[in-house]
This record gives structure tokens, C-alpha cells and sequence, in this order.
């Protein structure tokens, strides 16, 4: 087993103009704090604030959005960073693991990469996910170009369909199909930074956001090994060859996670599992004494000084014997969140700590609160009773029908533009303007120039005299589509689809 050495996953190169030589400790911090820059005045952030966390366009600010979100996770990432450093500060291991100078950039990786842990989601969070695949499933049917070519293939697009004879091409087209109808908001994610916004971070900074190393285009079931790890997918064929790159950077195995990234998903955990119940009792959705039945109903058997009574009982007695003047629901989230906060992050770093060698090697296959532990159950406990009551509640799931509806209708409202030929689409991206392309040509219009770009660099690269090349064109068209599609806010998004379909 490889000897840990925080300093060979802490790189602090860029892919592009980087820094170069040896640096001392100020100047390693620096190259982070150019990273936190870069990440906060990205107008990717920005956007977060119009989209969905659990109840789509929300005009109560009360309630969190995805940006508001992204703050706490933040925060609590912080936290759980913290409390590792100090464990390992007590056990003298700082030094022996490499993390001697590290300390600063360690906790900084993680609250940036908690920050922006949803910057690739789309509208409408998994209903704005899953319009765009079943869209693009409903017209590329990647089951039929699982095995070899079908007299009945029913691809819509004609270079995308398989050939006899074709053994390469056919090996792209079949990538290509799958890849596309697995549209991830972690794998928009690590496209965005890289591909749309190129923000030319730090390797360490993007390895963290790396969450799932799945390629997008994967067929079948993942290794065993790492079934966890490899659950969704966390990069597209579009990234491949910069992940490539990335995992060189980072020492990682072909399947393996950036060791960090495990504090940023128990950060997510934490945060949202109470936040959701706590924007629930805000939208009236129910009243604090109806939530403490739900969560007490479902913890199943009560015990003396189980952790529920530690956490949620405690709380609750807290918030009802107070006699301060803030409102027993303001106090039973403060308590209920500080308790979960003071029992979760100790045990999320105790988890890390005690996993760290397989942690380090990027293998551990689980997240570090997924085990069969009470702090687990807790967890659970929180996520079920906002399943069961919250995200099930009628007016959640109209407008997540609603927000469905917007984007598959979005989708089609830009399908000309994706029934082009490699040839007019071609001229259109070259001109601007076609005569004979009215409708084309103002949809093309729309799309924004930052996504137009990256189309046109990407197809830059290749060679239009090789057989390839409409096929590798189309994905690129693709992605141009869902780029500028995903990158929409709720509300944008919205917007645009009654505007187009003139109806007001
Ligand atoms: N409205 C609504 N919200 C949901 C539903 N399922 C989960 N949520 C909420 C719970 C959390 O606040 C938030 C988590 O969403 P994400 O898109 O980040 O997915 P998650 O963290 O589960 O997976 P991932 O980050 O992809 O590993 O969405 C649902 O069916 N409806
Ligand atoms: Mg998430």
C-alpha cells in the first residue's frame, strides 16, 4: 500500500499558465485563495440563487434556494475539515500524512468544493434531470445500439444510427447515444468549470467536485468494488480526456475519488437533511409539533438516551421549556440543527480518520455517514419523513410537473436547430444568418455566445474529411443544447418557455 502524502493529492497546478517551480506554504495558500476567487465571482454561482433546492420558484425568501444551500454546506464542510485537522493535529499525524504546510489549502479545497457541489444542476432540480433524458431517450433510443445493428434501429438521427461493417464508428455512435441521454448534474458540473466557464482551477479544486466516477457513457452494471462510487455518472465523453489528465494530476485510480470529496458529500448530508424539514414547517407544508410526530413515529423503537432523544426529544423539550421570545419553531430548528451538527460532523471525521488509508487511495467505497450506526439511522430518519411528507406533498409535485413540462418544452422549441444537417448546421454556426434558416437562425441567435464557443472550439479539433466527423459534430450540437438548456434558471427558464410559446 502506498504510504499517505497529502502532498501529492494537494496539487496545486492548473491546467492552463500554471505556476511553476517549488512554493512555499504563503504561496500555496495564495494559489487557493486565487481558486475561492475565481469560484465565488463566477456568475455560475450567482445563478445557483434561482434555482430549486426542494420547492421550485419559491417567492419566499425564507426558503432556501440552491445558493442558500450551497452557503451551509459550506459552512458545515468547514467544520467537518476542521474537526479532521484537529484530531490528526492531536494524534501528532499531520506531519506523517504530508498535511504539516496543508492545513490551509485542505480546508479550503473542501469549502469551495461545497460551494459549488450543485453549480452543474439544472432547472428544476431532478425533474429538470430527468426531462432532458427522457427527451433525448425518447429520439436517440440507446437501448437499441446496445449490441450490434438492428434492421429496426429506431435513432431519430441518422449518423447516430449503426451499420454493418462499421465495427469503430459504430463503437462512437453507441458511446455517443448512451452518453447523452445521461444528462448529471455533477458531470454538467465538472464540464462547466472546465469546458463552459474555464475557470483553469487548481487539480485539487476540481478533483473534489469530481463526486461519482462514472463516465456518462457506461453500459451495464459498475465492479462491485466500486458500486458506491461509480452509483451516477460524474463525467461525460466531452471531459474525458481532460479527466484523463486530472487523474494523473491526482494520482487516482481509474475508478477512484479525490480523498476530500468524501467531506463534501457528509456536508450535503448534513445540511440538507435538516434544512428541507425546516423550509417545510416554513411553507406551512406542516406545523414543528406534526414534524416531531413524524420523525418520532418513524424512528420505530424508543429507547432511554438513544441518539433520537439526544438530537430530536432534546430539541424539542429545549425549544417548549424556553421562555425566550424567539418563536418555538425558530428555536427547535437551532437546537435540533445543533444537536444533529454536534453528533454527525464528529462522527463523519472519526469515519475519515479511521478509513483513511482506503480513503486516501480514493477506494472506500460508501459515503462516511452510509454504515449501520445511529448517527446513519438519524440520517435516514430526516431524509425519509421529507420523502414521505415533503417532497410527495401536492403542490411540490405540480410544480415539479410543471417544471418538467418547461423543459421538455423547451427541448422541442430548440429541435430544429438539432434536425440541421452536419452541412447547414455547419453554415449556420460559420454565418450567423441563413436566409433560407428564418427559424434556425433566430434560435441560434438565443443561445449564449459562452456555449457557442465551446461548441465551436470542440469541433474545431477534428478532421471533416473523416467518417467520424458527423457523428462527433452531433454530440457537440447536443451538448450545445443541453448546455445552454441546464445553464437556465428556474425562473429564466420559465420565462422563456411561455415567451416561445407565445403565451402572453
Ligand atoms: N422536490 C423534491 N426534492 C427532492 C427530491 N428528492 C430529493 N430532493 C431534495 C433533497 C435535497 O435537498 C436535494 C438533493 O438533491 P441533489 O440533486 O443534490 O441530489 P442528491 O444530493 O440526492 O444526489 P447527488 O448530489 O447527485 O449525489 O433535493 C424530490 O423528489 N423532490
Ligand atoms: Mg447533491
Amino acid at each position: 500500500m502506498a504510504q499517505i502524502d497529502f502532498r501529492t493529492k494537494i496539487n496545486w497546478h492548473r491546467r492552463y499558465r500554471s505556476p511553476q517551480g517549488d512554493k512555499s506554504e504563503h504561496e500555496i495558500l495564495r494559489i487557493f485563495e486565487s481558486d475561492r476567487g475565481r469560484i465565488v465571482n463566477s456568475p455560475a454561482i450567482r445563478r445557483l440563487q434561482q434555482k430549486t433546492q426542494v420547492f421550485p420558484l419559491e417567492r419566499n425568501a425564507a426558503v432556501r434556494t440552491r445558493l442558500t444551500h450551497s452557503l451551509e454546506v459550506q459552512q458545515v464542510g468547514r467544520y467537518i475539515a476542521k474537526e479532521i485537522l484537529s484530531r490528526l493535529k492531536e494524534q501528532r499525524l499531520l506531519e506523517p500524512y504530508g498535511l504539516g504546510e496543508l492545513t490551509g489549502p485542505f480546508e479550503s479545497i473542501v469549502e469551495m468544493a461545497c460551494l459549488m457541489h450543485d453549480i452543474g444542476n439544472p432547472p428544476f432540480g431532478h425533474f429538470g434531470e430527468a426531462a432532458i433524458n427522457d427527451w433525448f431517450r425518447q429520439r436517440l433510443f440507446p437501448s437499441d445500439a446496445a449490441s450490434q445493428p438492428l434492421s429496426v434501429d429506431r435513432c431519430a438521427i441518422p449518423a447516430l444510427r449503426l451499420r454493418e461493417g462499421e465495427e469503430a464508428l459504430n463503437e462512437l455512435r453507441r458511446k455517443v447515444r448512451q452518453d447523452l441521454c445521461h444528462f448529471e448534474g455533477n458531470a454538467q458540473g465538472i464540464r462547466l468549470v472546465h469546458s463552459l466557464m474555464r475557470m483553469n482551477l487548481t487539480w485539487a479544486q476540481v478533483g473534489c467536485i469530481l463526486k461519482y466516477t462514472r463516465p456518462a457513457w457506461w453500459l451495464g452494471d459498475p465492479p462491485a468494488t466500486h458500486n458506491y462510487l461509480m452509483k451516477k455518472p460524474g463525467y461525460y465523453f466531452s471531459e474525458e480526456g481532460y479527466i484523463d489528465r486530472l487523474r494523473e494530476a491526482l494520482s487516482l485510480t481509474p475508478y477512484g475519488r479525490f480523498p476530500l470529496t468524501w467531506i463534501m458529500e457528509a456536508a450535503d448530508d448534513i445540511s440538507y437533511c435538516v434544512a428541507d424539514l425546516e423550509d417545510a414547517v416554513e411553507k406551512r407544508i406542516f406545523s414543528v409539533e406534526e414534524l416531531y410526530q413524524h420523525l418520532y413515529d418513524a424512528w420505530g423503537t424508543h429507547k432511554k438516551g438513544s441518539l433520537f432523544s439526544q438530537v430530536v426529544e432534546n430539541a424539542w423539550e429545549k425549544s417548549r421549556s424556553n421562555t425566550l421570545s424567539r418563536s418555538t419553531e425558530d428555536q427547535f430548528f437551532m437546537y435540533l440543527r445543533v444537536n444533529t451538527l454536534n453528533k454527525l460532523v464528529p462522527y463523519a471525521a472519526e469515519r475519515f480518520i479511521d478509513n483513511m488509508a482506503q480513503i486516501y487511495q480514493g477506494e472506500f467505497n460508501h459515503a462516511l455517514l452510509e454504515d449501520d450506526s445511529s448517527y446513519s439511522q438519524l440520517l435516514e430518519l430526516y431524509k425519509n419523513v421529507a420523502v414521505h411528507h415533503v417532497f410527495s406533498h401536492p403542490e411540490v409535485e405540480q410544480l415539479e410537473l410543471q417544471g418538467y413540462r418547461v423543459i421538455s418544452g423547451l427541448l422541442e422549441i430548440y429541435s430544429p436547430l438539432l434536425q440541421l444537417s452536419v452541412e447547414a448546421f455547419s453554415e449556420l454556426v460559420e454565418k450567423e444568418r441563413v436566409r433560407h434558416l428564418p427559424i434556425e437562425s433566430r434560435l441560434f441567435h438565443k443561445l449564449s455566445p459562452r456555449h457557442r464557443l465551446a461548441y465551436v472550439e470542440a469541433v474545431s479539433k477534428f478532421d471533416r474529411q473523416q467518417p467520424d466527423w458527423p457523428v462527433l459534430e452531433f454530440y457537440y450540437r447536443c451538448r450545445l443544447i443541453q448546455d445552454y438548456i441546464s445553464g437556465m434558471t428556474d425562473l429564466y427558464a420559465w420565462d422563456e418557455y411561455r415567451k416561445l410559446m407565445a403565451v402572453e
